[in-house]
């Protein structure tokens, strides 16, 4: 018999992070979907980014109440640089946020929500919403109709809860139809 080629993964998984937290949740991820690896979003250039057929995306939240630039990471940069010229048409993306909805109840995950804004955008067509059932908070600006666009991680309160949160959502994306 032949052996058969390991084909180059088809997704690919992107986070920032300032103290972390949102690193650890991609690990997460990465774990639950066994992809070789995880990008630096301030280190990649667009063409690894755009080379991916499904991204998954991850971003704290760090410039509280903010409408632009909400993450206070190089997210911050490349969905003002160069994310405004990537074509992500045909594209699936899946959306994680981290924050903190004790300290920061009113705008929990709020990059998260930038996120979508920018890459839908782009064209991309963004998978995996989650029930706000099991968190705390007030408003967030990662709510579309009623729901969050991703999955919402708060490594200050709930960092019991959160390998299991990514798993589950994993297994939703692959139902989902993320090309994994
Ligand atoms: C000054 C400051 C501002 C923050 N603002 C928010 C916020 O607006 N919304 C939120 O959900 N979390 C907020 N956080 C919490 C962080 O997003 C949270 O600790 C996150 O886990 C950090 O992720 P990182 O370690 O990947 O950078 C803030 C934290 C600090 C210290």
């Amino acid at each position: 018999t032949t052996p058969r080629l390991k084909p180059l993964n088809a997704v690919g998984i992107f986070y920032s992070t300032t103290t972390g937290n949102t690193e650890t949740i991609a690990g997460y991820i990465q774990e639950a979907t066994g992809l070789d690896e995880i990008y630096d979003i301030g280190s990649v250039e667009a063409s690894t980014f755009t080379g991916f057929d499904g991204m998954i995306c991850g971003a704290p939240t760090w410039h509280t109440g903010a409408d632009e630039q909400r993450s206070g990471t190089s997210w911050d940069d490349v969905l003002y640089g160069w994310m405004q010229e990537a074509d992500l048409s045909g594209k699936t993306i899946a959306i994680f946020g981290v924050g903190d909805q004790g300290s920061y109840a009113e705008n929990f995950c709020d990059a998260a929500g930038e996120l979508y804004d920018v890459l839908t955008e782009r064209g991309a067509k963004v998978i995996g919403f989650t029930s706000t059932d099991g968190y705390d908070h007030d408003d967030s600006k990662a709510i579309r109709d009623g729901m969050f666009c991703g999955l919402m991680c708060d490594e200050d309160n709930q960092y019991d809860l959160s390998a299991e949160r990514a798993s589950t959502w994993i297994s939703k994306l692959k139902a989902d139809g993320m090309p994994f």
